[in-house]
């Protein structure tokens, strides 16, 4: 067990299980990287949208850092929804100390529409937690905050995934178009090149935990220490194909299928 590879999440959460740490850890244990999480906020959400939130203590969110990190080793991590400005002080400060690639899902709003970021927080995230990712995933409302643009093309997104490097200090970013055309075209800049991840466009009502899906994915390959391009290409692979097979449970939006047996065309 000594190359066990070791993921880890600082997110929300998700008791309906499609979005936040539940998405991430399913989908680390999928991918056979060894999945640890901490929570930032406890969310009461479903497919439907979200009921009701509850911010943890910072010194809560620090502890359950210090337990992570003070024990076991972390080879990739990613952070999802961190709600305020206090909490990211927090955690910026814990992980500068941890030496891996960090994948940053820049969650502001869920697919239902609701917040779940203060509005006043986004600035932050992008002044002081973006310079320290290896690579952020905004969707195009993302993108849009982060460079003040409007994103209507593939070559819009292209400018965005420069610029988030250039002026904001992003390792890489990777502009998701799961929103803007007929197929689903992601834009990576890592800094060298652009490269582009095409997949059809699935129709389905059920994309709930995409985003959070997609960024797990690209943590738990860079924990196995795919570079980076590689990572997100089966990474890509893995999401199409959870959304394929989503679930149709709940009432709104349901989940991606994480089930094993249906996943082997993501895993090649
Ligand atoms: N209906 C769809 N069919 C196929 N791929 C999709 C669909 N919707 C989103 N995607 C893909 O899922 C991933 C998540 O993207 P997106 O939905 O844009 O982000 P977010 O979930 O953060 O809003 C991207 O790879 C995107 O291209
Ligand atoms: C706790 C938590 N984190 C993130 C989200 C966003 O999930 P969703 O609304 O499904 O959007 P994407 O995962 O597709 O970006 C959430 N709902 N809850």
């Amino acid at each position: 067990m000594n190359n066990v590879s070791c993921a880890l999440t600082i997110a929300g959460t998700d008791p309906s299980g499609g979005a936040g740490i539940h998405a991430d850890l399913k989908t680390f244990q999928e991918l056979k990287s060894y999945g640890m999480s901490v929570i930032t906020s406890v969310v009461a959400q479903n497919t439907t949208g979200v009921q009701e939130i509850l911010h943890l203590p910072n010194e809560m969110i620090v502890s359950q850092l210090d337990s992570v990190l003070s024990d076991l080793p972390v080879h990739a991590f990613k952070t999802g929804m961190i709600a305020n400005t206090e909490m990211m002080e927090v955690i910026l400060e814990k992980i500068t100390t941890i030496n891996a690639p960090y994948v940053m899902d820049p969650v502001m709003v869920a697919t239902s529409g609701d917040a779940l970021i203060h509005v006043d927080a986004r600035s932050y995230l992008r002044e002081h937690l973006l310079p320290l990712t290896t690579i952020v995933t905004p969707n195009i409302q993302e993108a849009e905050f982060i460079t003040g643009n409007t994103i209507e093309s593939l070559s819009d997104m292209q400018d965005a995934a420069n610029q988030i490097v250039y002026k904001h200090g992003a390792g890489a970013a990777l502009v998701k178009g799961g929103h803007l055309r007929e197929e689903a075209v992601d834009i990576l800049y890592d800094g060298n090149k652009i490269h582009t991840f095409t997949s059809e466009r699935i129709h389905t009502k059920n994309t709930h935990g995409t985003g959070c899906t997609y960024s797990a994915a690209i943590t738990a390959y860079l924990s196995q220490g795919i570079p980076l391009p590689k990572a997100v290409d089966k990474a890509k692979r893995y999401v199409t194909a959870a959304i394929k097979h989503a679930l149709p449970l709940g009432k709104g939006n349901g989940p991606t299928n994480h089930f094993a047996p249906r996943m082997d065309e993501a895993r090649q």
